[in-house]
C-alpha cells in the first residue's frame, strides 16, 4: 500500500494523516470544509516542529513530510488510494453514507478502515458491495504518541484484509491487538467508563475536577487525569461512546452521567472547543 486516504481531518485524523506522512506514505486528507482541512494541515505542521524541536525529528524533513500530505474536501480524490481510515464523526448514519460514497469512488482493492471509537464494523460494511474489504483500524489519542492500533474485524472482514492493516499497522511502528468486534472493543469499554465515573463523582460535589485528577494521577499512576483526558478525547466523543455500550449492553453501568451530556448539549467538549472540566 502507497496511499492512504484520511477522512476527517480533526482531532484524530490530523494525527493518522501525520503518522502515515512520517512514514513515507502518500497521504490524501479530506475533510467537508477547506477551513477544516487547513486547520488539520497546521495542527500536523505544528507537531512536527515540536517534534524537530526535541531533536527527535530534522528539521530538513518537515517540508518532504508535509508535502505527501494533500488537503482537499473533494471526495473524489480517494480514488486511487489504496486504503482509507475514516475518522469522521461517531455517528453511523453519516459513517454509513461516507462508506457508501467511498465503495463507488474507490478501486475495488481498496480497502476501507473506520477509526469508531465503538461502533459496529459489521454495521458500517452494511453500506458497500466489499464488507469482506471493512475492518477497524483503531488509533489512541494523539495518533502519533500512542502504540496501539485496535484492529477490528467485522463479521464479514475477510483474514486477507485482517492481514494488510496488520502488516500496515507493525510498518507504521504500531502494536496491533486483534478485537473481534463488540461494543466499546477492548480499552474504551473500560477506559470510558472510568470517564465518565469521574464526571459522576465531580457531577456530586464529591472533589473538585483538579483534585479528582490529581488523585488519579498520584493513586493510580495515570500520566492524565480522567476528567482533562475526557477533555482530550473529546466529551463528545465520550458520550457518544457511553451511549452506544448503554445501548448495546442495556446495563445501567453504562448509563451516561447526565453532567457529560449537559456539557456536550452546552458545546463544552474539552481541547477541541476551548472549554470542557478544564479551560483551554
Ligand atoms: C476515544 C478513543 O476511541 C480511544 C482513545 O484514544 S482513549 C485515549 C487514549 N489516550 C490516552 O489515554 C492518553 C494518556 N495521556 C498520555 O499518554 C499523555 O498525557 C500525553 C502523551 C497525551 C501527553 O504526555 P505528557 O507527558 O503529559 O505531555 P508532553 O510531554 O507534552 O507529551 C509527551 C510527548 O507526547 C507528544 N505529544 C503530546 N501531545 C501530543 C499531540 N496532541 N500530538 C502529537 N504529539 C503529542 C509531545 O510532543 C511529547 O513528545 P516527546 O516525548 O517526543 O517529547
Ligand atoms: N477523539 C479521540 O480521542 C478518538 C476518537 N476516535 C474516533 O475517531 C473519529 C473522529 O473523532 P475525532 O477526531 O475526535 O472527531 P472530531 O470532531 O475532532 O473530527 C471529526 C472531523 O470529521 C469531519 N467530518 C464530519 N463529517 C464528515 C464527512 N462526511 N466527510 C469528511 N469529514 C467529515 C468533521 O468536519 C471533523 O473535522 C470518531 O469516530 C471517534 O469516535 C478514535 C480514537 C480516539
Amino acid at each position: 500500500m502507497k496511499k492512504i486516504c484520511v477522512i476527517g481531518a480533526g482531532t484524530m485524523g490530523a494525527g493518522i494523516a501525520q503518522v502515515f506522512a512520517v512514514n513515507g506514505y502518500m497521504v490524501v486528507l479530506r475533510d467537508i470544509e477547506q477551513e477544516f482541512v487547513n486547520k488539520g494541515i497546521s495542527i500536523i505542521s505544528k507537531n512536527l516542529s515540536r517534534m524537530a524541536s526535541k531533536g527527535k525529528l530534522e528539521e530538513v524533513m518537515i517540508q518532504p513530510i508535509l508535502s505527501r500530505i494533500i488537503g482537499t474536501t473533494d471526495p473524489a480524490d480517494a480514488q486511487d488510494c489504496d486504503l482509507v481510515v475514516e475518522a469522521a464523526v461517531e455517528n453511523m448514519k453519516i459513517k454509513k453514507q461516507i462508506f457508501s460514497e467511498l465503495d463507488n469512488i474507490c478501486k475495488p482493492s481498496t480497502i476501507l478502515a473506520t477509526n469508531t471509537s465503538s461502533l459496529s464494523i459489521a454495521e458500517v460494511a452494511t453500506a458497500t458491495k466489499r464488507p469482506d474489504k471493512v475492518i477497524g483500524m483503531h488509533f489512541f489519542n494523539p495518533a502519533p504518541v500512542m502504540a496501539l492500533i485496535e484492529i477490528i474485524k467485522g463479521v464479514a472482514t475477510s483474514d486477507e484484509t485482517f492481514d494488510a492493516v496488520k502488516a500496515l499497522s507493525l510498518d507504521l511502528g504500531k502494536q496491533p491487538v486483534q478485537v473481534d468486534e463488540a461494543p466499546g472493543f477492548v480499552v474504551n469499554r473500560i477506559l470510558i467508563p472510568m470517564i465518565n465515573e469521574a464526571a459522576a463523582i465531580y457531577a456530586e460535589g464529591v472533589a473538585s475536577a483538579q483534585d479528582i485528577d490529581t488523585a488519579m494521577k498520584l493513586g493510580a499512576n495515570h500520566p492524565i487525569g480522567p476528567l482533562a483526558l475526557g477533555d482530550l478525547v473529546g466529551l463528545d466523543v465520550c458520550l457518544a461512546i457511553m451511549d452506544v455500550l448503554y445501548e448495546e449492553f442495556k446495563d445501567s453501568k453504562y448509563r451516561a452521567t447526565p453532567l457529560l451530556r449537559k456539557y456536550v448539549r452546552a458545546g463544552w467538549l474539552g481541547r477541541k472547543s476551548g472549554k470542557g472540566f478544564f479551560d483551554y
